[in-house]
């Protein structure tokens, strides 16, 4: 266990109250022209009387969250594999339910913190003040992120977190698996999580540090994000890697070992899958092409999370085919912020230009960027191409590729128009 590790632990011990956050999530909702998301038959809101007890404060915000916000069932937030699903005040669990006792100026300043460029949450308790997350690099996994990660964070004015993925926010904390038990009890309030993203165990974060979230799945583990990350910083920045569809999705399954996700949702006959991305592509494009029809481009972007999180597509799908469906989380997530939050690198570009890329990201900051000497150092300790999946994988047939190719080529089309007409960028090229 490293010292931030250590740190943010024993940060558990010394809890009490049990205060909420304060956040209006009531005043977020009303900002935003949310569509109701496609609950499916009985919504889990239903439960919400029963711990109406606890609201109090916040049972306006509630009855907001009700009125204008129907949760999907499928949501991986209610899966909560052993925790009971977060219904009531639960609901905004992670984010107003801290266990940590909040005094009245700490959430001054939190509400305050649309006025501040380097946001921080005053902690009466360990006396120091924990950074909010200035940026937060929300997509995507296999695309290049943990060189983006690595070489961002050796910048001067930002300090790594503790580890490069927190997944607070996401679906990991509730995990049964025995990976993340450690991390469900350290991730479970927000005091943990600031602690982790502040780094670098306890030495004093310097006044012109800033701090962020690499957790790259945010943009497409659920549709709750973007909730999340606007509540806790308004004017948060944010990253989005985009590599081709295929690449990234040829990446992912080569990475998780796709007969295991082919077996477990494609088919109940091992023999069927043949362990290899040839059988899964076919069967995968069929099954969501017969679970998920509304996932068509320009579709109702909600789609890529009740499909793909909820058994429909099967949840591993969550993380190869359906999660390279970048235009739909993007949309979805612009019903939250603003172009202007929002930066888009291309993978290809990062790998073939990463001075100029880096350097794009760290000024889109504010900082100053690398010269060509420092980035030569960052370039020597990061780990450029160490995490390739697809090196020793078996290589697809050219068909399988054309095949996804296909499947994606008109959701590529909607994100070209996306880019152009949100970011003002005409030339995405997501080349293959
Ligand atoms: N600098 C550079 N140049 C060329 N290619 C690079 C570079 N950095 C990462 N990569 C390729 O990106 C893929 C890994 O992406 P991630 O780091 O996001 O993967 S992970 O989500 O952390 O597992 C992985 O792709 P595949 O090889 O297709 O699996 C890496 O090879």
């Amino acid at each position: 266990m490293d010292e931030s590790q250590e740190d943010y632990e024993s940060s558990l011990n010394d809890q009490t109250g049990t205060d909420m956050l304060g956040i209006d999530f009531a005043a977020l909702l009303a900002q935003h022209p949310v569509y109701p998301f496609n609950a499916s038959s009985t919504s889990p809101l239903g439960n919400i009387d029963a711990s109406s007890s606890r609201l109090r404060r916040s049972r306006d915000t509630w009855e907001a969250l009700r009125a204008n916000f129907r949760f999907p069932e499928s949501s991986p937030i209610w899966l909560a594999n052993g925790l009971p699903p977060p219904v009531g005040p639960d609901l905004c669990f992670t984010l107003c339910h801290t266990k940590e006792k909040l005094c009245s100026q700490d959430v001054a300043r939190l509400t305050d913190r649309t006025s501040q460029a380097n946001p921080t949450l005053m902690s009466p308790m360990c006396r120091t003040p924990l950074p909010l997350p200035f940026y937060a690099t929300i997509g995507y996994s296999q695309a290049g992120s943990t060189f983006f990660a690595d070489a961002i964070t050796l910048h001067r004015n930002i300090r790594p977190a503790c580890r490069k993925e927190i997944h607070f926010f996401d679906h990991t904390m509730y995990s049964s698996s025995q990976k993340y038990a450690n991390r469900k009890r350290s991730y479970f309030n927000i005091r943990s999580y600031l602690f982790c993203l502040r780094g670098a165990g306890m030495s004093p974060l310097p006044s012109n540090a800033l701090v962020g979230d690499n957790t790259i799945k945010s943009i497409y583990v659920d549709a709750w994000q973007p909730v999340w990350l606007k509540a806790i910083n308004p004017n948060i920045k944010l990253m989005v890697l985009l590599r081709n569809p295929v690449k990234r999705s040829y990446s992912r399954y080569s990475m998780k070992g796709g007969s295991h996700i082919c077996r477990q949702y494609l088919a109940t006959d091992p023999g069927v899958c043949n362990n290899n991305f040839d059988s899964y592509v076919p069967l995968m494009i069929d099954f969501i092409a017969k679970k998920c029809p509304q996932l068509v481009p320009r579709g109702d972007p909600s789609a890529a999370y009740t499909c793909a999180s909820g058994g429909a597509a099967g949840r591993e799908d969550v993380d190869t085919i359906v999660a390279s469906l970048y235009d739909h989380h993007l949309r979805h997530w612009l019903n939250f912020f603003s172009a202007e939050n929002f930066l888009l690198i291309e993978s290809d570009k990062l790998f073939k230009e990463p001075l100029q890329e880096i350097n794009r990201a760290i000024n889109f900051l504010g900082l100053e960027g690398f010269d060509a000497a420092s980035f030569r150092r960052v370039e020597a300790r990061s780990k450029p191409r160490t995490n390739s999946h697809t090196s020793k994988a078996p290589k697809p047939k050219a068909e399988t590729m054309e095949l996804l190719a296909n499947f994606y080529a008109p959701h590529i089309e909607a994100l070209r128009d996306l880019a152009r007409t949100h970011f003002g960028i005409n030339s995405l090229s997501l080349e293959f």
